[in-house]
């Protein structure tokens, strides 16, 4: 059986770009700053990274805001090419950010379940089979048959959260989906991902929340401006990143 992995050499991304493109945001931000003609901007989002990800390891991520999470986690998914260095894994990778992409607006929960399904490379069949389980979890009950551009933020986790799970997925990356739910639904997220790993797939967690990365995680990354301050057990990565914060 093949194994997964995720495995980063060297590492680096950088964004580069013209302020002029980020419309009323990068005006808002040049009037703020007294500046009058758009200038560049040049982020080194990821500098010289590298880890390696084996099968059944849980992995957490932490760091301030900005410190590249994100952009790891996308370069991780494929989302992202890096500008430096090799990224490789091996395994069918299942983001869990970036939940309004993808999703159909004017069409209902059901119909979004079914679209992501495909998206995922499920069979229509296979999709059908699963449709009455997915829908259960999501307990969304009626709204399924509303529009999803009604739906709350929490509400569209519960959908994508519920197709993306019942995949299997090996690879599985998270982005803070668990502080975004409600308690209850994080609780059953939380039981749903211990089954994932039952299965020994990949897990990598980015969250601020130290006691959910101590329950899920054995190893954890911490990042600051792009770069790799520790990697090691996830409670001494968390007592040195807390110390930090004094
Ligand atoms: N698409 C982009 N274009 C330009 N800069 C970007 C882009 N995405 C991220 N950045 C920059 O890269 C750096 C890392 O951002 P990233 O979103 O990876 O941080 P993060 O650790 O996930 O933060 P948070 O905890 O706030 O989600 C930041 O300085 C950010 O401004």
């Amino acid at each position: 059986m093949t194994q997964n992995f995720i495995r980063l050499q060297n590492v680096g991304v950088r964004f580069t770009g013209d302020m002029s493109t980020d419309g009323l945001i990068g005006w808002l931000a040049r009037k703020r700053s007294g500046v009058s003609t758009p200038g560049t901007y040049n982020v080194e989002a990821l500098k010289d990274v590298t880890i390696a990800i084996e099968q059944g390891e849980r992995v957490g991520l932490v760091g301030l805001n900005g410190a590249g999470k994100s952009t790891l986690l996308k370069v991780m998914a494929g989302i992202y090419t890096p500008t430096s260095g090799i990224a490789e894994s091996e395994g069918h990778v299942c983001p869990m950010f970036e939940f309004a992409t993808g999703f159909e607006m004017h069409q209902t929960g059901r119909d979004n379940i079914r679209i992501r399904g495909l998206l995922l490379g499920m069979t229509p069949d296979e999709i059908e089979a699963k449709l009455p389980e997915i829908e259960d979890f999501t307990e969304l009950g009626e709204f399924l048959a509303y529009p999803v551009r009604t739906y709350s933020a929490g509400m569209f986790i519960r959908l994508a959260f519920a197709v993306s799970t019942s995949i299997n997925p090996e690879i599985l990356l998270i982005d803070e989906v668990m502080g975004a739910g409600d308690l209850r639904f994080a609780n059953k997220a939380k039981r749903r991902m211990f089954e994932f790993m039952e299965q020994g797939k990949i897990l990598v967690f980015s969250s601020h929340n130290f006691d959910l990365l101590k329950s899920f995680c054995a190893r954890t990354i911490w990042l600051e401006k792009g770069q790799i301050i520790m990697d090691g057990s996830t409670e001494d990565v968390i007592a040195k990143y807390e110390s930090s914060q004094r």
